[in-house]
């Protein structure tokens, strides 16, 4: 177990209602919700260090900034308390200063790379925070569907592309992931992470990943059960999870695809679905 007891957020309500009923794209999420033009950023928690359990930078130490507020609503969603508007008075509008101050104090003053996820941090006014945290040290790494694109992109040390596959329900827009690649320049590093439950997910991680050849791939089985908040300690489908876990290895070599790296969420293997970790 990570060292300091995760952050709980769950101060404070919204300054105005940005609920999102489905799947937009980033035109109507700008003029739906104005949260770009504002300060302040919808923190739903702020917890670690613990370790980053996905992708590129598995197994490095991190801080966690998870915003609330998602323009997906991804079937297997495991994170729906930073997602769904009936936890939006959980979500505690923060100015920049007042994140870093967490950060600090979570990491002992020691700089390390936060991670910014959610929800979708990327409707979130994030510039003036990344700029703060990079004079003190801190790099910053986001988590993000590809949906919606910010200039503050490319302030970022890693940029984690995730286009989301048939089995979530939701419609991947390949120009959108452009364009968030376009606004990162050549900033960050930026990779492509894909979670599969089965062949028509897989198929679409492949034809995907085929279009950015230049990003390194990293796929994740599913994880099947996300328990409804509140009751995070329940048992995850661990079984599940590693049968999907040796398929998806399976299905990766015997289709060649060697450049693709196949990861399991580590952290979901040490500590299940629990929050804050
Ligand atoms: C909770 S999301 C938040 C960031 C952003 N909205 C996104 O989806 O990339 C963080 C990561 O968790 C992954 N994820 C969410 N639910 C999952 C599940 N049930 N099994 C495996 N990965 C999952 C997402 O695909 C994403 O890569
Ligand atoms: N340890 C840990 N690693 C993660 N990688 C991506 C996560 C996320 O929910 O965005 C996540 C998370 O919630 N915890
Ligand atoms: S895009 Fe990310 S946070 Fe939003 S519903 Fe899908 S997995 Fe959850
Ligand atoms: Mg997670």
């Amino acid at each position: 177990m990570p060292g300091a007891p995760p952050l709980w957020l769950v101060q404070g309500a919204l300054a105005r209602d940005d609920r999102c009923q489905g799947q937009r794209n980033a035109q109507d999420l700008g003029r739906i919700s104005p949260m770009s033009e504002e300060r302040t950023i919808k923190v739903c928690e702020i917890f670690g260090p613990t370790i980053q359990g996905e992708g590129a930078l598995i197994g490095r130490p991190t801080v966690f900034v998870r915003t609330g507020g998602c323009d997906y609503r991804c079937s297997w969603c495991d994170s729906l308390h930073a997602v769904e508007s009936r936890f939006r008075d959980d979500w505690r509008p923060m100015e920049p200063h007042e994140i870093l101050e967490s950060v600090r104090r979570l990491s002992g003053g020691k700089p390390l790379t936060v991670t910014l996820s959610g929800g979708n941090p990327a409707i979130q006014p994030f510039a003036d925070l990344i700029r703060r945290g990079k004079a003190d040290g801190y790099g910053f790494a986001l988590e993000t569907q590809g949906s919606v694109s910010q200039p503050w992109f490319s302030e970022l040390e890693t940029l984690v592309l995730s286009p989301k596959p048939p089995s979530s329900g939701m419609q991947c827009d390949v120009d959108a992931v452009r364009t968030c690649l376009r606004a990162a320049g050549e900033g960050p590093r930026s990779v492509l992470k894909f979670v599969v439950f089965d062949d028509a997910d897989f198929r679409f991680a492949r034809q995907t990943a085929a279009l950015f050849p230049t990003l390194r791939v990293y796929l994740q089985p599913g994880n099947h059960t996300p328990p409804p908040p509140g009751e995070e300690d329940a048992a995850i489908d661990l079984d599940g999870i590693n049968r999907r876990f040796e398929w998806l290895v399976g299905k990766v070599l015997s289709e060649g695809w060697f450049e693709a790296h196949v990861l399991p969420q580590l952290h979901v293997l040490i500590w299940g679905n629990r929050r804050g970790v």
